[in-house]
């Protein structure tokens, strides 16, 4: 079997700064093709350290943020004046910085049992695509040290789940425990699956999903059937990947 690193497009940077940089102009061309064939570009953004590198790239650029729409990939479901709430970190470090419209952000509400939450986000997602199988431009990804992407974590019945769109866990490794996510399903629907990874810490990880294909860990199973698949790492993160 080939490794995962060979049908992956590889994206290595010199440092984490680099690399967000590298991500951030990437992103802006694909979504500019998306804007030119559909007038809109809809992405799914992910939480933890995604949220720095792209609120520091992309208010430098020039971007059409009324073309974008906006989702979670996933949730941390918590009120929003809670310090782990992702779209509150995207709120104040880059929607607000941008003037995104209010109504391109589709976010989760935390005023719902989580299990009301995942329901109606599946129907807001599936509303707005006019589908019941949405297919994102791009969903963007990040991986833990543990190979969990989005919500869905390592051994986990999630990882199990192709009749939700969007599903709930109360029960997550990582606090907060409980969240809402995407499930497989979806992230192998999408047009560009493109995950972050910076820093040694990932380094182990990196090599298990990217060269050992070991699909024991969610993020080596996110490979779009009919999309792309990138992988943006600094040389960190890349540094036990071989003849790279
Ligand atoms: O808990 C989460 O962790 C992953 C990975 O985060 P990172 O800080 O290691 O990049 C993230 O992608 C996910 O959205 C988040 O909920």
């Amino acid at each position: 079997m080939s490794s995962l690193k060979s049908a992956a497009n590889l994206h290595i940077s010199a440092n984490a700064s680099a690399c967000a940089g590298d991500l951030c102009n990437f992103i802006i061309e694909k979504s500019n093709e998306a804007i030119k064939k559909n007038g809109f570009f809809r992405v799914g953004l992910s939480g933890g350290s995604l949220v720095k590198f792209l609120s520091e790239e992309l208010p430098k650029k020039n971007i059409e943020w009324s073309k974008w729409k906006i989702f979670f990939c996933d949730e941390r479901h918590v009120p929003e004046d809670h310090p782990e709430c992702t779209f509150t970190l995207y709120d104040k470090s880059l929607f607000s910085k941008v003037g995104i419209p209010k109504e391109n952000v589709f976010k989760n509400d935390s005023n719902l049992t989580v299990e009301q939450a995942a329901e109606r986000y599946e129907k807001l997602i599936k509303e707005e695509f006019e589908t019941d199988s949405p297919r994102f431009d791009m969903l963007l990804l990040g991986m833990g040290p543990d190979g969990h992407t989005c919500s869905l974590f390592p051994n986990h019945q999630l990882l199990n789940v192709k009749d939700k769109i969007v599903a709930f866990i109360k029960d997550s490794p990582k606090p907060p425990p409980e969240r809402i996510t995407l499930t497989m399903p979806i992230l192998l629907n999408c047009d560009n699956a493109v995950f972050c990874s910076c820093g040694d810490g990932k380094k182990e990880m990196v090599k298990e999903v990217l060269e050992n294909q070991n699909m024991d860990f969610p993020a080596a199973r996110v490979q779009p059937v009919k999309g792309s698949l990138h992988w943006f790492m600094d040389k960190g993160a890349a540094g036990l990947l071989s003849n790279i």
